[in-house]
């Protein structure tokens, strides 16, 4: 039987320049149907831009914007498949929740009985039913926010482009949504594609990242991809934490750093090359001193609530930060130890592209 592969969005070389800044840099994409997408990336990096151009509101300068395999960049927003959640929820004050809800499809100039039976049935999708007759000003952030869900979901998207939605809300609300707005996408089986600059909110509820900066996708793949295979230096330290060492790929599966030899799981490199080393916290186990991979001294703690987060430094003068169960003596040595599948090692500057490429060829030797 033939799988329909072919993705419900593509961006194609797209560039995006105002006056003469560049704020787009041949940006790349594909969202398959029913996954849940997330673009990461410092302020300012573009990510609100590529939703505003895949929307609709926001014309390319060059590239294409397809949709279901057809280039829509000159068609109208509200022409397209296509909803958006905004980041301040943009709901109308003046109109109580069920008005809000019912606002789109009234400009569509859907049937009044349908309106109601629509308006209903996207309230339940996000748990307020009985919230019809509120006014805004009587509902809480969360509550707001799921309104602005319900307002786009009442279109029946084929994509909903989530502009960081959850920014205005407290932690424990933040957290609960991302619970709730990631059931919703399951349940649903849109393609979400959403913003945010919070690298724990993305790794929690992506199927795929896009980590961005300056203007640029420097790489996409899973949570667990990225985390664990960071092509360069922006990735890795933007992605959870991270100890990031200068090293040498003295051959196939065997680094250097601090002076030391390791064996690792990378290759394909050339002998003796500059690279970089991550070693994530949480994979670096203390051990006493003379039975370390590695010696470092400790220099300073806190208790982080269910682990203590140890800074520590190599003799070449490395920091080291370390995620430990029990607290460490500062100003004392400590050993090291992990599994050469925990070294990560990066080359300096390679592309995504060529990360792939190198990927492919030293796994299938
Ligand atoms: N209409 C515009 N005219 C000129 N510059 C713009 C316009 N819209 C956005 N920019 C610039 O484009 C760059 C990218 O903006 P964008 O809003 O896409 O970033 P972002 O990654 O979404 O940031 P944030 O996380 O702060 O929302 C910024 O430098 C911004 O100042």
């Amino acid at each position: 039987m033939a799988v329909n592969t072919q993705p419900i969005v593509r961006l194609n070389h797209v560039y995006k320049s105002y006056g003469d800044h560049q704020i787009l840099k041949d940006i790349n994409l594909e969202l398959e149907a029913g996954k849940f997408y997330t673009l990461l990336g410092p302020s300012g990096c573009g990510k609100t831009t590529i939703l505003r151009t895949v929307a609709g509101f926001t014309a390319v300068t060059s590239g294409d914007v397809e949709f279901d395999g057809a280039v829509i960049n000159d068609l109208p927003a509200n022409q397209r498949q296509v909803n958006t959640v905004f980041q301040d929820y943009a709901l109308f004050p003046h109109m109580n929740v069920a008005e809000n809800v019912a606002f789109g499809l009234k400009l569509h100039k859907v049937p009044r009985n349908e309106i109601d039976q629509r308006v209903q049935e996207a309230l339940a999708m996000v748990q307020l039913a009985d919230f019809g007759d509120r006014e805004i000003s009587e509902i809480s952030g969360g509550q707001q926010q799921r309104v602005a869900i319900a307002r786009a979901l009442v279109m029946r998207p084929k994509v909903l482009l989530l502009d960081e939605p959850l920014s205005a809300l407290d932690a424990k609300l933040r957290k609960d949504m991302q619970y709730e707005l990631r059931d919703l996408q399951q349940r649903l089986g849109i393609t979400f594609l959403f913003v945010t600059h919070d690298q724990e909110e993305a790794l929690a509820m992506s199927d795929e990242i896009f980590v961005m900066n300056a203007g640029k996708i420097l790489q996409g793949g899973t949570p667990v991809d990225i985390y664990d295979e960071p092509i360069n230096h922006f990735v890795a330290n933007f992605i959870g934490e991270s100890n990031i060492i200068p090293g040498k790929m003295l051959k196939d599966y065997q680094v250097e750093f601090v002076g030391k030899t390791f064996e690792c799981a990378d290759g394909g490199m050339r002998p003796n090359e500059a690279v970089e080393v991550v070693l994530r916290p949480e994979d670096l186990d203390i051990v006493a001193a003379d039975q370390g991979k590695l010696v470092v001294t400790v220099d300073s703690q806190l208790f982080r609530g269910n682990y203590f987060e140890i800074v520590a430094y190599d003799s070449d003068h490395n920091e080291w930060l370390v995620h430990s169960t029990n607290p460490a003596d500062e100003g004392e040595p400590i050993g090291l130890t992990f599994d050469p599948q925990d070294i990560h090692v990066m080359r300096l500057n390679e592309s995504e592209a060529a990360f792939d490429a190198r990927l492919e060829q030293y796994e299938d030797d």
